[in-house]
């Protein structure tokens, strides 16, 4: 395809997805702790604002633009999505830059994400920056906001229009509700969590081209036994954050129980974490589910001949993809039973899910230990992360099979104890 050709298609998707603009909702982003700010958008003007309000104040306080990624590919939507957070890097330094969210209320997949841009200092140089990003490629769409004589805010879009950036349209904002689930929500499924073979493999054979070893890890699932069986011995995943005493863990159990001892992703493609973990999240993602299904052939050949304990599988896949999405707080996070928490019906099942545990402070010293921590900076982002939050909320809210809660902030010996413990009641009762 030539370039002009692709341009021209973007422009027509861009056009067809910017038609129902006006039929979205906004949602700024302002801090990581704090609620969204939601508005819509209406044609006509809407009655004046309190103008003490958090969202008129954010919107008139200095000159504010936003800026929109929209595609309708999900690996070149994300990667565009990266390159303009870096470019937005090249704003003057007095710019503040928020995270915006313009959504169809309970539409999967209607999430375009962009940014909120305010310039206290209404500089010339922000607004050509701005303006070079919307020239540069067919996707993105810049929006200005203006407030009238009468108090309303003023949202203007524009767009690149044969070859030209002109306005295609100019709603007044107005309120909007709350939606019942964060916005961020609608754009998980088949984007980052992929509940089925076919759609993360789908992903890595779309990625190809971007990736070359993509390939290898296609020959290898092509291989793979697809049964979704396992043998007579019992299969036991271990889980938790970083340096919560799996791998320990893992070890003991092996030697405890003469387990074989497997992990996810498997060594078979371990190398090319690192390649991976540089691509945009669903490339990403899509390699740790693929990953899953590469160990679920293994164990269903190793469970035949003994017990088998798996370092890390599904629910970590599950737990860090949400909680890398999922902006702001916790309570962010799908509620309980949502569909996202649910084990892909085509993936072999584990009898039990151990979920290790430890208080923050505790692993950050383990982490020190193994000499990964340095500064006292570090130490505390980590200790306060929302994200550690996040990731290990959302371990507890997996369901079939739901993880059983172990604490690992005891000695080696004590965890090993209370596993084991945990392993021979759940297996005792299985059998009979
Ligand atoms: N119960 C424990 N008490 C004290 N230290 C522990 C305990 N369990 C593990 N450690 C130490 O904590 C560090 C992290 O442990 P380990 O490597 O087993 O964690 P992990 O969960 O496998 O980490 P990762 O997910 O990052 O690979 C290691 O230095 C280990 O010796
Ligand atoms: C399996 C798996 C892992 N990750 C992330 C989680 C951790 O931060 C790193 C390191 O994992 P390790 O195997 O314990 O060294 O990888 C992930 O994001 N998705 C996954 O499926």
């Amino acid at each position: 395809m030539n370039v002009r050709c692709s341009f021209e298609m973007a422009q027509s998707l861009r056009s067809a997805l910017y038609k129902e603009w006006a039929k979205r909702v906004f949602a700024i982003e302002c801090s990581s702790n704090s609620e969204p700010l939601y508005f819509a958008l209406n044609p006509t003007p809407q009655g004046p604002w309190d103008e003490n309000s958090c969202l008129h104040q954010l919107l008139t306080r200095a000159q504010t633009y936003s800026v929109c990624i929209a595609s309708d590919n999900k690996i070149t939507g994300a990667e565009s999505y990266v390159r303009l957070r870096d470019q937005l890097s090249r704003l003057p330094e007095r710019c503040r830059v928020m995270e915006l969210m313009a959504f169809s209320p309970n539409q999967q997949g209607s999430l375009i994400k962009g940014f909120l841009i305010q310039d206290d200092q209404h500089l010339k140089e922000t607004e050509r920056v701005l303006q070079e990003l919307v020239r540069a490629d067919g996707q993105t769409a810049l929006c200005s906001y203006t407030r009238d004589d009468g108090g309303r805010i003023w949202q203007r879009l524009r767009l690149l229009t044969a070859g030209q950036e002109r306005e295609v349209s100019c709603n007044c904002i107005c309120r909007a509700d709350r939606p019942q689930l964060h916005p961020s929500v609608l754009n998980i499924k088949n984007s980052v969590i992929f509940c089925k073979y076919e759609d993360a493999y789908g992903v890595l054979a779309e990625c190809v081209g971007m990736v070359p070893k993509a390939k290898d890890i296609l020959q290898l699932a092509d291989q793979c036994d697809r049964t979704c069986r396992k043998g007579p011995f019992p299969v036991i995943a271990i889980e938790g954050l970083d340096a919560t005493g799996k791998s320990t863990l893992t070890e003991a159990l092996r030697n405890s129980i003469q387990a074989t001892l497997l992990k996810s992703p498997p060594d078979c493609i371990g190398h090319l974490r690192k390649t991976f973990d540089a691509k945009p999240p669903p490339v990403r993602r899509a390699f740790y589910a693929l990953g899953n299904y590469i160990t679920a052939s293994t164990i269903a050949s190793v469970s035949e001949k003994s017990p088998v304990i798996v370092d890390r599988f599904w629910h970590s896949t599950a737990a860090y993809a949400i909680a890398t999405e999922i902006s702001g707080k916790v309570d962010n996070l799908p509620p309980l039973h949502h569909e996202l928490y649910q084990w892909p019906q085509d993936l072999v099942q584990p009898d039990l899910v151990l979920l290790l545990t430890v208080d923050a402070e505790e692993r950050v010293r383990r982490l020190e230990r193994r000499g990964e921590m340095r500064t006292k900076e570090e130490i505390e982002l980590e200790a306060n992360s929302l994200f550690r939050q996040k990731v290990e909320a959302t371990y507890r809210r997996m369901e079939n099979p739901a993880c059983v809660v172990v604490d690992a902030s005891v000695s080696k010996e004590e965890v090993l104890r209370n596993a084991l413990l945990v392993i021979k009641k759940h297996c005792d009762s299985e059998q009979t």
